[in-house]
């Protein structure tokens, strides 16, 4: 197996034919394995080296300085090492709590936003760190640059379903985002089997752009059930789909289970940037022929809340933790 790589190369020069190549990539990629590289993707790789730095910074915080942001209901703030369990996860497995630790940022709403005040689910606002310089610019500059190029990459999704290029634009005029910055410490080599850095799961996202520091340890499960390991190439981020792509293409596109083990013997960093539409667009699935589709429209807050309740009542169901929201 290897996870194809997107050359945005000729789509950012403006390349005839570029768009429709991309989009029948694309849609290769979504329908065999569910994750993506791409490369000259047009973000700087100084500003992905100090955003890395940033996540250092903030990890190596003393705890209680960690634990004043902790993470609240609109998934804002810090996540303690093994905070979070994937009670049943998304191959059926019993996992340990998480190693990882992890802080969570959305686009950086102002106290007085109508949304704010309105006290809306996940229109909350960031929790910075008091003590340390720099760190709010370098999170608000990564947010923007991968929020720029997800959305550079709306128009080839587009393509890879035969609708127009323009299509999702409309969704995405205010795009909800999550930033994450995990750090991974290493597992022991007498840890129990099933201690996981991240248990498998599914994302919940539209689009997760994950930017890996060099340290390997991701793997993710194909549809044969074999799990292989992600490569960390120079210079290429990954992009994988989440739950929320799968719905809105009508179950087209996959959502591909992944995991982290961290036995390199080194800290891990990862930093996964979870894209999705407008708060209030109403996604309905998008089916094949035009026919009516089986699964109801819904937006992201009624996709976030809902999804938790329906997977701890029925038990046939996909179980899957909320992951990076
Ligand atoms: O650390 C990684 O490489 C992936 C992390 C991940 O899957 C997640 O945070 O959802
Ligand atoms: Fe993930």
């Amino acid at each position: 197996m290897t996870i194809p790589v997107l050359d945005l190369g000729p789509l950012r020069a403006g390349t005839p034919g570029a768009l429709e190549a991309l989009g029948a990539e694309l849609r290769h990629a979504f329908t065999e394995v569910g994750f993506y590289f791409v490369r000259n993707h047009g973000i700087d790789q100084a500003l992905l080296d100090a955003t890395f730095e940033a996540a250092e910074r903030f990890h190596a915080q003393p705890l209680d300085a960690k634990l004043a942001l902790r993470i609240n209901e609109h998934n804002i703030g810090y996540m303690p090492l093994r905070g979070a369990t994937t009670r049943v996860n998304a191959v059926g497995e019993v996992a340990l709590p998480n190693a990882n630790e992890a802080v969570f940022f959305k686009r950086d709403l102002p106290p007085d936003h109508p949304d704010v005040r309105a006290g809306l689910r996940f229109r909350g606002v960031n929790q910075w760190p008091a003590n340390l310089p720099g760190f709010r610019d370098q999170v608000l500059a990564a947010c923007d640059a991968f929020e720029g190029l997800a959305l550079s990459l709306l128009p080839v999704y587009a393509r890879a379903l035969g609708l127009a290029p323009g299509y999702f634009a409309p969704f995405f005029t205010d795009p909800m985002y999550t930033l994450r910055m995990s750090h991974y410490p290493q597992q022991e080599p007498t840890a129990p089997e099933n201690e996981f850095g991240i248990a498998p799961h599914l994302d919940t996202s539209f689009m997760t752009i994950l930017a890996q520091n060099r340290i390997p340890g991701l793997s993710l499960r194909l549809t044969t059930g074999e799990w292989v390991d992600a490569p960390a190439p120079e210079g290429a981020l990954l992009i994988n789909g989440g739950m929320m792509l799968r719905r809105w293409t009508d179950n087209r596109f996959l959502a591909t289970p992944h995991r982290v083990i961290n036995r390199s013997g080194r800290e891990r960093y990862a930093i996964p940037f979870f894209f999705d539409a407008n708060y209030t667009a109403v996604m309905a699935p998008i089916t094949a022929d035009g026919s009516p589709a089986r699964m109801p429209a819904i937006t992201y807050p009624e996709f976030m809340t809902g999804y938790q309740r329906a997977n701890f009542h029925h038990a046939n169901e996909e179980k899957v933790e909320l992951q990076g929201a």
